[in-house]
């Protein structure tokens, strides 16, 4: 009952998104058959979606196609570049995230949604005046206390979060910038996966059935959504699970309390099983092929200006030749 209530909201909310984000589909898409060839283009899956639709309108009225292309703001849109920072937890991937946004204001760099994950609003009941009474709820808390009940439900709505974020369409600032313009997302669709779902399933906290589920729901999502969420490159930001702890104690957050070392060594795994060994069996082409640039982030990088020069530099040097 759980599962399919969850499934049906799933849908319902990507539906929403789908209808929300219409006219960017279009325009991305648009974009994307530019860079192929035509006939790549209808060997695709997708042959008999709107996508053939706008090539056949496109090549029916040269004059929109031209006008089109001319654009810059379009010509931007393709040279967009979309990169994620991967990393186990409290290594310092929000911290490093900020250091890129102040070095490249251009740049759009965007935080995982942690804050939405703690304050979940439900509306609960109606008081006697008719009132609708919400209750806040702490999925990320729940997930930690109980995760064999709320592992499954925090991998949808953590997915459904950062698909959302990957959606967001470029700002007009980064199209009008001069340089190549970044799109940086804190994780991924990708990460959600290969990282976190699949670490759950394999410690039991996920069971056969939901991860079946979950794989199924993921794999049409991406699919469906296409260009609009693959990634140019990955940042992977390594360093051991004893500093990742040693940070994560630093912190103090309080829903981490119970965080193990043997959980951040399972997660460690799985991030060098994925970025750099290669061996995690990944679903998505484009994934398969995506370049990766590791950073040594046990460097105490926050109060020294030299190192965060050379992490800039070699950052600039990795989105120049993606
Ligand atoms: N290079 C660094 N040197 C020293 N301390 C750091 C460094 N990077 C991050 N920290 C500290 O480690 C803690 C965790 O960093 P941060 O919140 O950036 O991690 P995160 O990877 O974004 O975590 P999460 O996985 O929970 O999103 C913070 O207290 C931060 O100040
Ligand atoms: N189970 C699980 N699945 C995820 O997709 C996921 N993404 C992040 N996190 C946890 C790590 C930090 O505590 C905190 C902030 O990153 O949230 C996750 N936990």
């Amino acid at each position: 009952m759980r599962m399919s209530t969850l499934h049906r909201v799933l849908f319902s909310c990507a539906s929403n998104i789908k209808r929300h984000h219409a006219g960017l589909i279009q325009v991305r898409r648009f974009a994307y058959t530019h860079r192929k060839t035509p006939d790549t283009f209808l060997r695709g899956r997708n042959a008999t979606t709107p996508q053939r639709t706008v090539l056949d309108v496109m090549a029916n009225d040269k004059r929109h196609c031209v006008r089109c292309l001319s654009s810059s703001a379009d010509d931007a849109k393709l040279r967009v570049k979309r990169v994620s920072i991967e990393g186990n937890i409290a290594v310092g991937k929000s911290t490093f995230a900020r250091l890129l946004q102040s070095a490249c204001p251009d740049w759009e760099v965007m935080t995982e949604p942690v804050s939405r994950w703690q304050n979940i609003e439900s509306e609960t009941s109606k008081d006697t005046e008719g009132q609708a009474q919400t209750t806040v709820s702490n999925l990320l808390q729940m997930m930690y206390q109980d995760p064999q009940r709320w592992s499954y439900t925090f991998q949808t709505y953590s997915c459904m979060s950062r698909l959302r974020t990957q959606l967001q369409p470029p700002p007009a600032r980064l199209l009008g910038s001069k340089g190549t313009p970044v799109q940086v997302y804190e994780r991924s669709v990708y990460s959600d996966r290969y990282i976190f779902a699949l670490n759950m399933f394999e410690l039991g906290c996920i069971n056969p059935t939901e991860w079946a589920v979950y794989q199924d729901w993921h794999s049409l999502l991406v699919e469906e959504f296409g260009q609009q969420v693959e990634l140019e490159g990955i940042i992977y930001l390594r360093a051991t699970p004893e500093k990742c702890m040693e940070r994560l104690v630093c912190r103090g957050r309080p829903e981490e309390e119970g965080v193990t070392l043997d959980y951040l060594n399972k997660l460690h795994v799985q991030h060098e099983k994925w970025l750099v060994e290669k061996s995690t069996e990944v679903h998505f082409e484009k994934l398969k092929l995506v370049r990766v640039l590791q950073l040594d982030a046990s460097v105490e990088f926050k109060s020294d200006p030299e190192v965060q020069e050379q992490f800039i530099t070699k950052v600039k040097n990795f989105f120049e030749a993606l």
